[in-house]
């Protein structure tokens, strides 16, 4: 995964917008961003994930494709709804199975997108409460396990005055409080 500040210019969402300023793993561990590479390896059913997913207590998992074909009608909605910067009650964990794209998630201080560019066998964890987006790539194809604590669910709350209240907005400002 390589991880970078976004360079803010207009232009397509699917180009990597990379200002050429690197982030550090120190600096995405700060702000409570998680990642490891984990060779995918469908063969033996992603045993090296379940190891991770047993570990930190993730339940269940389903895999998402997200491309023009899997989609169809839903497609454009979901690629807008999945741009909006938004947070979620719970982390959200995500696998690269195959494909590629980015998650760009929010420097509190700083006010900056991180651009975190994602490809197979990145796994990512994004803890509740953090403002975040996601984009396909140029090549417009991913295919990702989502992996969760408890039931398999998607509610985002797109950034506004009542996000900025949410508990768990307010308990994740807490944490980054302590670094
Ligand atoms: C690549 S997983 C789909 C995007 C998603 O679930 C999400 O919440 C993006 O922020
Ligand atoms: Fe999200």
């Amino acid at each position: 995964m390589r991880a970078y500040y976004f360079d803010d210019l207009p232009g397509d969402q699917r180009l990597p917008h990379d200002s050429g300023k690197i982030v550090s793993d120190e600096t995405l561990d700060s702000i409570g961003v998680l990642h490891w590479h984990i060779p995918v390896n469908e063969a033996d059913g992603h045993q090296a994930v379940d190891l991770v997913a047993k570990e930190r207590n993730y339940k269940n998992r389903d895999i998402i494709v997200i491309t023009k074909e899997s989609l169809g009608d839903e497609y454009e909605t979901k690629i807008k709804n999945f741009y909006k910067e938004h947070m979620h009650e719970d982390e959200e964990i995500r696998y690269i199975v195959e494909g590629s794209g980015f998650f760009d998630v929010r420097e509190h201080a700083t006010e900056s997108w991180i651009r975190c560019h994602m490809s197979a066998g990145d796994l990512m964890v994004l803890p509740a409460g953090i403002y975040h987006r996601f984009s396909l790539d140029e090549k417009n194809r991913v295919r990702t396990m989502r992996l969760f604590k408890d039931e398999p669910k998607w509610i985002a709350y797109n950034r506004g005055s009542e996000t900025d209240e949410n508990p768990y907005r307010l308990d994740y400002l807490k944490t980054l409080a302590v670094h």
